[in-house]
Parts: structure tokens; C-alpha cells; sequence
């Protein structure tokens, strides 16, 4: 039998060669293999021949063993598949005793590998082995399994020619043998995985490396288990704010805290919709109470089980960072992003998503929303994933959208999309009647909480009934608890209230220019009924007109006075608006005589 060579790394010359086909019968032996194996050996079954021999590593891959031969104490053995004849195998022989004093070190080192071949075969992780110059030895399933590479691609071959043709990327298998010490580098395989690779150099007492041992752990599932814990920390992020909110705002949150009849036909409807997913448009001055009705609709809804209510105000975000804020974006999908992020529509998953200051919200993204709305689903920024969009969206606004159609800055068709279901919450001025258990609640609530026990004199009420509450229920909430805290006595008076209000106290003028009531004092002056020039009924509508207003003070509600006086709610409405226009008339007569 002739030497040849198997590839260009390595020869047969110096080694033993037993050539067996594949019923592991021995075919060829070569010269020096004579002296090793004194018996005729050809012709017979290998695992006759020799005893230590185990029939499974003619089947298994490539693999060394030191064995014991009837000549030689320490053998070491290759097992090498014929490339050219399937089944049929070489097995090499080398007496490493003969060069016991170089390779001494070398064979512990193999035993040891030897011994660990068990471990190292069934390890989770790969496992690659080379020697000092990056030929590859031995690999282990697992290795395959994470590399894609089988034993046939990489035995016997450079880690530097590999990476060179592209199926091994560079990592601390080189670094390790450069710069001989331990290495670690996390690459991604060509197929997709990515891994650690964990470099350990192992030497010899001249300090050589003989063999470098790499782990290869598959960090892919860790990675999407990261994925996925990050998105549930910002759910349960998410989930802690809305919880400390409710805890702060549950007891100041009383959505039937109301005695007007326009918000009784909003609540009507609220609840006729609210466990619908039709889209919902909000309308109404700032602090009237927009967002608290969505949280209440989203708390009558279905979706109060299965998922939170995400409240995001678009004008408070910059334009630039709206998008990914409302769709979440993936790594590196912009200049530092350097991890994923979830979006609220994600958070917001099987529950409610409030748009508030919708009309803020730039023409473009405006098209993407609409999109959202329409397909139901939708990608993070530099996604491919597509993602269901399974949220109900509510909207909120305090600009007129149609002007803002009109001017060319909002989009019709989105108009149309969101505002299936139109809601007006009125401004606190045309709804008065709800100023009165709104300013008992928000004293009780301020005085519980700040272990006060304040009370408001008539007057101070008075003035909190006629003040306009540009602010509305907000302004209202503020100045209440203000007043509690700032105020030393127990009563409050005219004289604490902020400037606002007792500068907006404008003096109540009657047809004939009498003050009927005193803005700058506080005090209630006695009214002139009648003065030259006044007609009859004039002075009646007037009069009326407080009986009716002081009525509804004393009961708290139209319907209330309404039956106390022995008239319809519709004619007390009709008597106010008089009044009113009857006393802005006196205004303006009395502006104009200063
Ligand atoms: N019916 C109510 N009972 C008790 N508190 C209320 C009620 N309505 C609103 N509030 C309180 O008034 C404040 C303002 O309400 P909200 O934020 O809902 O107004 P908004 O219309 O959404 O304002 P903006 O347009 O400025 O966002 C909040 O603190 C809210 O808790």
C-alpha cells in the first residue's frame, strides 16, 4: 500500500497505516506498520485484531486515542475516514513514546482531552479544538448544531483558511493563538446564530501552545429571551405608573361628579360606547376633564381586563421621536438606537390608547396613524415584524380639527377615521351647576388629605360659583387644595383667594346701573329695586333672576330649585339666559358711562 496524502496539512508518511473496508475488515497494512503489529493482521476484523479496539469508533468521526499496542506501551491512534470509499477507513499509528521528551506534556494533554471526549461530546455547548497553528481537531455535535459546519468541513483544516472562505467568522479562536492568552468574542455564524465563543490556549513547558479549547454557547434564544423581558419590564414599567396613578387619582376621580344636564347626555353616551371599539373623538378647552373621561371609558370597557390604558400626549413629544414613541423601533434603527424599544401601541396591547393634543400630530405621521388604524397592524421603526394592533384608539383635542382640515394641517380622511364617535365636554362656565359639588369634592378630598378641616364662607363661594375657570376643573382642583394648605384661618374668605378670582369678580350691574353685588369688599350690599328709568319688567327679570340663582346654590341642582319653586327646569334655563343677556347689557351700559 502506497502513502498518500489526504490533503495538503497533512501526510502519512511518519505514521502506521491499517487500511480496514466497511465490515471493519483489515484490506492493507503498510511497512511500518509491521512494527508495530508483529501478527498478521490483514484479512482479519479489526476488533479481533486488537482487543482495546472498539467496533463504534470505525462509525463515529475522526477521532485520536492513545492506545496500547503488543509492541508500544503509548500509541496514539487516528481514525480517518477514506474520502474516496465510503465506509473504508485509515487508521494511523505513532509511537509517541519515541518522542516522549517533546510530546510528554502533549499526550497528558490528550489523555486528558481523551478522558473528557465523553463530556465534550454531550456538552450543550460546542466545543472546537485546535492545535498552536489553528488546525482544527476535533469539534462536537453541538458544535455543528450552533455552526452549521460539519466535521468533514472543518477537520484537519485552518481556522485562518475557514474564516478566509467565509464559514467560520473571525473570533478568539484566532485572538487566542495571536495573542496566547484567553479570548472571548461574540460572533454570529453564517447561518444565523449567534454565539460566544470562549477561547482557552492550553501550553506546553516551553510555553508553546499545543492545543486551544473553544466553547461556543448559542446566545440566539438568550437574546430573544432578553428581547422579551425587556418588552415585559416596560410593560410592568408601564403597568407600576398607571398603578400609582390610580392610587394618587382614584379618590379625586368622580366621573358622575356632575348636576348639568349636558354632562348627563355625555355620560349617557360614554356608556353606550364605551364597550365598543369604535373610535372615539374627545373635544373640549384644556382641563375639562378630557383624559379622565377616556380612563373611565376604558375602565366601563372589556378592555379594562385584558389590557391598560396608555395615555400620550402628542404635542408633548418632540416630532422626530413621536413615531418611535407611539411604534417602538428596533436596534440600530436610527443613530443611537442601540436596543430595541417597545412602543405604547405594543404596551397598549388588547387595551386602550388615548392620542391626546391629536391635532399636534405632524402631517406625516398623521398618514402613518391612519395606515395603523386601517391595515391594524404595524412595524417598529426599522422593523420587518409585523405586529398586530389589537387597541382600541381614543382621541382628544382642544383645537377645532375641521379649521385645522381647512388650513391644510390636518388630514381629512384621519379626521374621519377618529371621529366616528364626536364627544363634547363643555367648558365649566356653561355648565355652572357642576361648579358646586365639584368645589365640595375637591374641599373634602384636599382637607382628608391634608388633615385640614376648611370651610368656605358664602361669599368666597359666591365668587368660586361666578369665576369663569378659564383652567376649568383643573384650575378648580388647584385653587381648592391651595386654598386649604395656604390658608391659616379655618374659614375662607374673599381676601384669600388669588388674585385671579377676585379680579374677575366683576360687580353684577342692574338695567339701572345699581351694583348688585360688591366685588372689591366681599360684602352683599342691599339691593335698590327700583331707580328712575327702570322699566317693571326689567327689575322683575332681575329679581327673578336671584331667586332662581340663589336657589340653585342652596339645592345644588336646577332640577332641585326647579321643583322648591314650582316651575319646569326649561323655564328656569329660559329665566338664566335672560338674565344673563340682561345683565351683559348692564355691563356694557355702565362700561360705557365710565
Ligand atoms: N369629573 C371629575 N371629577 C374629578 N376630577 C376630575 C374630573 N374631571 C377631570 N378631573 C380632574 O381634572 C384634571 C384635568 O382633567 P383632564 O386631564 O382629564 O383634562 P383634559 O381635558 O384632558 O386636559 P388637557 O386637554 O389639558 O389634557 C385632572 O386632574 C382630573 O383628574
Amino acid at each position: 500500500m502506497t502513502t498518500t496524502c489526504l490533503d495538503g496539512s497533512f501526510s502519512f508518511e511518519s505514521w502506521a497505516v491499517v487500511y480496514t473496508d466497511s465490515y471493519g475488515c483489515i484490506q492493507a497494512i503498510n511497512e511500518k506498520a509491521k512494527y508495530y503489529f508483529t501478527e498478521p493482521i490483514v484479512g482479519q476484523e479489526i476488533h479481533k485484531a486488537f482487543s482495546w479496539f472498539r467496533e463504534e469508533w470505525l462509525h463515529g468521526a475522526v477521532k485520536s486515542r492513545v492506545v496500547k499496542t503488543s509492541q508500544y506501551d503509548k500509541v496514539l491512534m487516528e481514525i480517518i475516514p477514506d474520502k474516496q470509499q465510503a465506509g473504508y477507513t485509515y487508521l494511523l499509528f505513532k509511537n509517541v513514546e519515541e518522542y516522549r521528551n517533546i510530546t510528554h506534556l502533549w499526550c497528558e494533554v490528550e489523555d486528558s482531552l481523551i478522558r473528557l471526549q465523553p463530556f465534550i461530546d454531550n456538552s450543550n455547548d460546542g466545543i472546537i479544538i485546535t492545535n498552536g497553528d489553528g488546525i482544527v481537531r476535533a469539534i462536537n455535535h453541538a458544535f455543528s448544531l450552533v455552526s452549521g459546519l460539519q466535521e468533514n468541513d472543518v477537520l484537519r483544516k485552518s481556522v485562518y483558511e475557514l474564516s478566509k472562505q467565509g464559514l467560520l467568522p473571525e473570533c478568539s479562536m484566532m485572538y487566542a493563538i495571536e495573542r496566547k492568552r484567553v479570548e472571548s468574542s461574540v460572533v454570529k455564524f453564517s447561518h444565523g446564530k449567534e454565539t460566544v465563543v470562549s477561547s482557552k490556549p492550553l501550553f506546553d513547558k516551553q510555553g508553546n501552545i499545543i492545543r486551544v479549547l473553544s466553547n461556543v454557547r448559542d446566545i440566539t434564544e438568550i437574546k430573544d429571551l432578553y428581547e422579551k423581558l425587556r418588552s415585559a419590564e416596560a410593560i410592568a414599567k408601564h403597568y407600576q405608573r398607571e398603578f400609582n396613578a390610580k392610587i394618587t387619582s382614584e379618590s379625586s376621580l368622580n366621573l358622575e361628579l356632575h348636576r348639568s344636564r349636558i354632562m348627563d347626555d355625555v355620560y349617557e353616551l360614554v356608556k353606550k360606547v364605551a364597550d365598543t371599539d369604535l373610535p372615539l373623538l374627545m373635544m373640549g378647552e384644556s382641563g375639562v376633564g378630557k383624559t379622565a373621561l377616556a380612563k373611565y371609558i376604558h375602565s366601563l370597557s372589556e378592555r379594562n381586563n385584558t389590557g391598560s390604558f396608555v395615555h400620550i400626549n402628542c404635542s408633548a413629544i418632540p416630532e422626530a421621536l413621536l413615531e418611535s414613541e407611539l411604534f417602538g423601533y428596533e436596534t440600530g434603527a436610527f443613530t443611537g438606537a442601540k436596543k430595541a424599544k417597545v412602543g405604547l401601541f405594543e404596551i397598549a396591547k388588547k387595551g386602550t390608547i388615548l392620542l391626546d393634543e391629536i391635532g399636534d400630530m405632524s402631517f406625516p405621521l398623521q398618514a402613518k396613524l391612519l395606515n395603523v388604524l386601517q391595515e391594524k397592524k404595524f412595524y417598529r421603526v426599522g422593523g420587518t415584524k409585523m405586529i398586530e394592533a389589537d387597541v382600541r384608539v381614543l382621541s382628544a383635542t382642544n383645537q377645532n380639527l375641521e379649521q385645522l382640515i381647512a388650513e391644510g394641517k390636518f388630514r381629512p380622511d384621519l379626521y374621519f377615521r377618529l371621529n366616528v364617535i364626536p364627544i363634547t365636554i363643555p367648558a365649566l362656565r356653561e355648565r355652572k351647576e357642576d361648579i358646586t359639588p365639584l368645589l365640595a369634592h375637591f374641599l373634602e378630598q384636599s382637607n382628608q388629605m391634608h388633615k385640614r378641616t376648611k370651610v368656605f364662607v358664602p361669599e368666597t363661594l359666591e365668587i368660586l360659583l361666578n369665576y369663569e375657570w378659564p383652567g376649568n376643573i383643573r384650575e378648580l382642583m388647584n385653587v381648592v387644595e391651595r386654598l386649604v394648605v395656604l390658608t391659616q384661618e379655618d374659614i375662607i374668605e374673599p381676601r384669600h383667594l388669588p388674585p385671579q378670582l377676585r379680579e374677575d369678580r366683576k360687580p353684577l350691574v342692574s338695567s339701572a346701573g345699581e351694583i348688585i353685588n360688591d366685588a372689591g369688599q366681599g360684602r352683599q350690599e342691599a339691593v335698590t329695586l327700583w331707580s328712575p328709568g327702570d322699566s317693571l319688567k326689567g327689575v322683575i327679570t332681575n329679581l327673578e333672576g336671584r331667586i332662581i340663582e340663589e336657589a340653585i346654590s342652596f339645592y345644588g341642582s336646577v332640577k332641585e330649585a326647579a321643583k322648591s319653586l314650582g316651575v319646569d327646569e326649561s323655564t328656569i334655563t329660559r329665566k338664566r339666559s335672560r338674565r344673563n343677556n340682561s345683565l351683559a347689557i348692564a355691563r356694557n351700559n355702565a362700561d360705557m358711562q365710565k
